[in-house]
């Protein structure tokens, strides 16, 4: 796996996906999002960037972060999925920033950030929420519960004209905002609370509880 995107022999830049996450612990829904939206929005790569710490959720029950990029790394088999720590690197906790750095340090690559349908109804309550979606394309995965109460909340609304086909995303120039997209894709019924909750429930020692 090439972690370092470039341009390919035919000029093209590479295509990398950002799938931003606690990951305490990743699971199969993961690599599931991961894949669908490699294919669908044909990318080079996804990575699985483990957060040093969402800045929307308590500390308290977040496993240390090396376990947490442990378990991403164990669900990135596919060799275009690579989990990493260059958020943790980069210092940095907030998405936007996390983006503009990323941008400095791989010029020539061309990143979508990826989300489930959870993230896009929590989107506006995220730093500087309107420049993310203003310069980077959104890809959002379907999650069971989640994906009608998304594309009828206010991020959906207010970036409503800049809503893309998955296919489409890459096709056209924007000048005006990024274009984002609802990617179609099966849905998984699968969380990291649901399974902190069975650890606890199993009473399996030291795991993390929410
Ligand atoms: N089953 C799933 N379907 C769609 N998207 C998912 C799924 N699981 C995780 N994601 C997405 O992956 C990204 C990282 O998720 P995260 O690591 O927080 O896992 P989680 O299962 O949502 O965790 P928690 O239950 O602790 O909130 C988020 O954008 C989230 O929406
Ligand atoms: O930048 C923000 O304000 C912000 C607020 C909440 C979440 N995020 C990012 O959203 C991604 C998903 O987080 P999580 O904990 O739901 O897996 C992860 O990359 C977080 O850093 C970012």
């Amino acid at each position: 796996m090439k972690a370092h995107p470039g341009r390919f022999g035919d000029g093209r830049r590479q295509r990398i996906g950002l799938l931003g996450g606690s990951f305490n612990p990743a699971h199969a829904g993961h690599a599931h999002v991961a894949l669908a939206a490699l294919r669908a929005l044909r990318l080079d790569q996804v990575w699985l960037m483990v957060s040093p710490g969402n800045p929307l959720k308590p500390a308290r029950g977040m496993a240390p972060f090396a376990q947490r990029l442990a378990s991403a790394r164990g669900v990135a088999r596919d060799g275009r999925l690579l989990a990493t720590d260059i958020e943790q690197r980069l210092g940095s906790r907030y998405t936007c920033q996390t983006l503009a750095l990323l941008r400095r340090r791989f010029p020539r690559a061309r990143f979508v950030l990826i989300l489930g349908a959870d993230n896009l109804t929590q989107l506006p309550r995220w730093r500087r929420w309107r420049e993310i979606a203003r310069t980077t394309p959104l890809a959002v995965l379907p999650r069971p519960g989640y994906s009608r109460a998304a594309l009828r909340g206010r991020a959906a609304s207010v970036l409503r004209h800049r809503r893309r086909r998955a296919a489409a995303l890459h096709a056209s120039r924007w000048t005006a905002g990024a274009p984002w997209c609802f990617v179609p894709a099966a849905e998984r019924a699968i969380s990291a609370t649901a399974i902190r909750a069975a650890s606890a429930g199993a009473g399996l020692p030291n795991e993390p509880t929410k």
